[in-house]
């Protein structure tokens, strides 16, 4: 939302729902519904009721299951087709039955949409667009009207879609939007326009011009603001950036940049601070990873890798943030790499909660190892929990739970039958057994294990010796393992990195592996796991 006179429209529920490879279910779109009224927005764009059946039923679920605090709901659809009357098309009527209090309708302003498109005169395209928006406000709906294709349609024939702008509001429509359907647009092309229109246009205290940008020119968000900093107050777009083709502005980077840039208030509830937790909420409800660098919310949007930088960060962290993470609900974290200096020690050791300042000697000496490491193979920004262990050793703070005298592992082919077949070799199976003998406990365990590869038999076999001594163990499960070449000219006789994941339940770490043959690798990557989240399970170390 949203002050009276600046409306913030959410519209990831319809264009964002457009993106390729998206496919919502009625309850998905209920549970964005509440994150983006949380978010603060004022306006949601649930669907198109009529033409889109899942979205005809969100909206009767959304009447008795979804309570929104800050937003109210917006039905979208077209105008009347050309030929009826508006309270004759069926399409209008199915807006009218989804019973929202706002209708955006999405209109032709290009004169070369309306003849070639939609196969009409100029006079019955603003005609439907007269007729559809006072139809609605006479059946008491607040009405947007999208005008689609706006700038081309300006830059083609100024006058026409300057006329399809008046119409609307002259028949009652509140806002009208001005729509960079193609996101072909610049930022100046955008200012000027929405410059011109406005002396053109005598537009009322109550009426306001909207912008919905797409980003195909990647410039969807500094669109969105040049049409603002040129007078629209009413800006439209989608958590993420999703949306048709390349997507629509990201409505999270436009609001961040105009409250916290250019001074406004817009979210309800101070909802910028909720920012990175809803904008993830929603990429899980999308099943949608992520975009690390998308900014101000993505993960390594506060990221800091150069020594240099976290160098000056040590004295003031606004010297490399163009902002206070926190404000959009981010954290500042430092990455440890051969691009490390001592200051990012530092601070990443506080981060873990280790206060190094004043510790010279040591951090040149971590300093060093990382990068001699990270130049063998190592990468510890990908493996925080390797790196803590790596800093705990030269602290002789690392907890000795056990030690390993040897491990083998055997992997061999047997007729298929006694196991799961091969996939390229249907009658004949590969299977692994792996033999580890470590101290723990005061005692020495010999044990074996069985599994598909010589990695699951290893990690069998050491969870067999382990958990006789630390059952907490039992928690532990690995949930991600990358294997990566690290010299790719030499082939399979490379050197390799594993990475892997592992996860107790409730939190997860990331530990890394270096060695010539890819099943050292992995079980360095995957001790260190152990050690790691037995250390973090507050267990006593029983070598
Ligand atoms: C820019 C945007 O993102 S707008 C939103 C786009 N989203 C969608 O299209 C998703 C939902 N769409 C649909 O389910 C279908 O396309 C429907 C139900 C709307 C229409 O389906 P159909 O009747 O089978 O028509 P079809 O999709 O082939 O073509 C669209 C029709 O709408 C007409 N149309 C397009 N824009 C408008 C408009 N602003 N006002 C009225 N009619 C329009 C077209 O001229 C075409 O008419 P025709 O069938 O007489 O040639
Ligand atoms: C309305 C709309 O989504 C567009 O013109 O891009």
């Amino acid at each position: 939302m949203t002050t009276a006179s600046f409306q913030v429209y959410d519209t990831t529920l319809r264009d964002g729902a457009q993106q390729e490879g998206m496919n919502l279910s009625v309850s998905d779109k209920l549970a964005i519904a509440a994150l983006l009224d949380e978010l603060g927005v004022g306006y949601i764009e649930g669907g198109w009721p009529g033409a889109v059946p899942k979205d005809t039923d969100f909206f009767a679920r959304a009447a008795t299951e979804l309570t929104l605090k800050n937003a109210v709901l917006a039905a979208f659809g077209a105008t009347r087709r050309a030929g009826v009357r508006a309270g004759d098309d069926p399409q209008v009527r199915a807006l009218l039955d989804a019973a929202t209090p706002v209708v955006t309708l999405v209109a032709k302003s290009d004169v070369r949409h309306v003849e070639r498109a939609l196969k009409t005169t100029r006079t019955e395209n603003l005609a439907m667009i007269a007729d559809t928006v006072s139809f609605l406000v006479a059946e008491g709906r607040r009405v947007v009207l999208d005008a689609e294709h706006f700038f081309d349609g300006y830059r083609y024939d100024a006058e026409y879609a300057t006329s399809a702008v008046r119409t609307a509001f002259d028949a009652g429509a509140e806002v009208v939007t001005l729509c960079d359907t193609n996101g072909g647009m610049l930022p100046t092309w955008v200012g000027e326009i929405v410059g011109e229109l406005r002396a053109r246009t005598d537009v009322g205290p109550e009426q306001l011009l909207g912008v919905h940008a797409h980003n195909d020119t990647g410039c969807a968000v500094a669109n969105s603001l040049a049409a603002v900093e040129a007078g629209a107050t009413h800006v439209q777009g989608t958590v993420n950036g999703y949306g048709e083709r390349t997507g629509n502005a990201d409505l999270v980077t436009v609001v961040a940049n105009l409250e916290l840039k250019a001074g406004m208030t817009l979210l309800a509830d101070g909802g910028l601070r909720e920012a990175a937790r809803i904008s993830h909420a929603i990429s899980e409800l999308t099943n949608i990873s992520p975009f690390a660098r998308q900014p101000y919310v993505g993960a390594s949007a506060f990221a800091h890798k150069g020594g240099l930088h976290a160098s000056a960060i040590r004295v003031d962290p606004d010297m490399y943030q163009h902002t206070d993470p926190t404000l959009v609900g981010n954290d500042m974290r430092m990455l440890v790499s051969d691009m490390a200096g001592r200051a990012s020690i530092e601070l990443k050791g506080r981060e873990l909660g280790f206060d190094l300042a004043g510790q010279g000697e040591l951090l040149s000496r971590v300093t060093n190892r990382v990068k001699e490491d990270e130049a063998a193979g190592y990468t510890f920004e990908a493996a925080d929990a390797s790196f803590e262990l790596l800093l705990r050793s030269e602290l002789g703070q690392r907890p000795d739970f056990f030690t390993v005298e040897s491990w083998r592992a055997i992997v061999e082919t047997v007729p298929a039958g006694s196991a799961p077949p091969s996939v390229h070799a249907p009658d004949a199976a590969a299977v692994a057994e792996a033999t580890v003998k470590i101290r723990a406990g005061g005692e020495r365990h010999v044990t074996t294990g069985e599994g598909n590869g010589p990695v699951n038999a290893l990690d069998q076999a050491l969870r067999s010796a382990l958990s006789r001594v630390y059952p907490e163990l039992a928690r532990f499960e690995l949930i991600d393992f990358k294997v990566r070449i690290l010299d790719t000219e030499l082939g399979t006789d490379a050197i390799t990195r594993v990475l892997t994941e592992t996860s107790d339940g409730e939190r997860s770490w990331s530990t890394v592996g270096v060695g010539p043959n890819v099943v050292e690798a992995a079980w360095e990557a995957v001790t260190e796991a152990y050690v790691y989240g037995l250390l973090k399970s507050g267990v006593e170390p029983r070598p």
